[in-house]
């Protein structure tokens, strides 16, 4: 074990991105910052800033914390002591993937403060393992590949034998909510560099826990066909090359409709359905962040951005956000994936 200490830059992420449910995530230019510093006395010293400061716990039931366990669980021991220092600035309970950045954050960091720990916990394995945690691949995938990943679960035959995989969920609740066997994978895509999201954030939080539970268990076939056609319009409006900005304006409008999950939580979030219906009506491709209540609007240049923070209601936080770990896909150095760390 090393030191440290090792800073980890996590981004945030919007998932589904319309007719993508639990598949579909995009990694956005808005970092937390979080610094965590091995110590050999016992202990653990927790400080926050920014987004959460007063709010979340500042011991073992920190979130970051739970996801650093996890790792050097999965790395092979706990150190001594620990101290972390998170500076935040996604917001929480909102629909822009909070609780995957400070999963992601937390495995990212124990990874590399443990010597070897990437042949250990390689980055098909810390995407598994931040599933595990998370419950769902869609915001991981995009907080540790960067750009567009389209991201699914499929059966694992090593099943629990593989490397990095707990066990079982041990006695501190290390947290293991997906079954063993299911085992997460992403494809990192790269939208055009025209594409960037607007982002209106409301005051209220809708926990993503509770937003799931609005969800039915069945859905109509017809509503399930529609959805695999959007979304695979979706893919090509965002990365297709050589398309007028219109063009793609208007494959993008109609590659963000749904039918499987935003119709079902609208009464749980009615100010940003509202958004959602006007913008639409003004040619913006909107939806709803992750499960919300947050507004995204893709957009395809400045004179988008600008028309589209036009319509941000009086209360409510609107951002401009480019496309994080743009441009690398595929390539080496350490913004070929979105959570960025530095060791010294
Ligand atoms: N940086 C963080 N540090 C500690 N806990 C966090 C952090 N980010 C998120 N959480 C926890 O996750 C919750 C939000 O998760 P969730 O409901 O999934 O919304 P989001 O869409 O923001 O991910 C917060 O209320 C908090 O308990
Ligand atoms: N597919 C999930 C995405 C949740 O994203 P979050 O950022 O709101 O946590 C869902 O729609 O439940």
């Amino acid at each position: 074990m090393r030191p440290g200490p090792v800073t980890v830059r996590p981004p945030a992420t919007s998932a589904n991105l319309g007719p993508g449910f639990d598949a579909f995530g995009l990694a956005l230019e808005l970092r937390d910052e979080v610094v965590v510093e091995a110590l050999p006395e016992p202990g653990l010293t927790v400080e926050v800033f920014g987004e959460g400061a007063g709010d979340v716990p500042l011991d073992e039931r920190h979130l970051l914390v739970r996801a650093l366990r996890a790792g050097f669980d999965a790395l092979g021991g706990q150190p001594a002591g620990l101290r972390v220092t998170c500076r935040n600035r996604i917001p929480h309970g909102r629909g822009l993937g909070s609780s995957s950045a400070a999963i992601c954050a937390g495995l990212t960091a124990a990874r590399d403060l443990a010597d070897g720990g990437a042949l250990v916990l390689d980055d098909d394995a810390l995407l598994d393992l931040a599933n595990r945690i998370e419950g769902h691949p869609d915001n991981v995938a995009p907080a540790l590949r960067g750009g567009l990943t389209i991201a699914w679960t499929q059966q694992d035959p090593d099943g629990p034998r593989r490397a990095g995989a707990p066990q079982k969920p041990d006695p501190a609740g290390h947290t293991v909510r997906q079954p063993e066997h299911m085992r997460a994978f992403a494809l990192r895509l790269d939208p055009v560099p025209q594409v960037a999201a607007v982002a209106f954030v409301p005051p209220n939080r809708l926990a993503t826990e509770v937003a799931r539970g609005l969800l039915p268990d069945m859905v109509p076939h017809r509503d399930a066909a529609f959805n695999a056609g959007r979304a695979a319009l979706l893919t090509a409006a965002l990365t297709a090359p050589g398309l007028s900005a219109h063009h793609r304006a208007e494959l993008l409008h109609a590659g963000t409709r749904d039918r499987l999950h935003q119709g079902y939580r609208a009464a749980a979030m009615p100010d940003s359905a509202a958004l959602i219906r006007r913008l639409r009506a003004e040619g913006f491709a909107a939806f709803v962040s992750g499960a919300g209540p947050t507004v995204l609007a893709l957009t395809v240049g400045p004179e988008w951005e600008q028309k589209a923070v036009g319509y941000a209601p009086p209360d409510w936080d609107v951002m401009v956000l480019t496309v994080a770990g743009a441009g690398t896909a595929g390539g080496a150095g350490p913004v070929s994936g979105a959570v960025r760390a530095d060791t010294p």
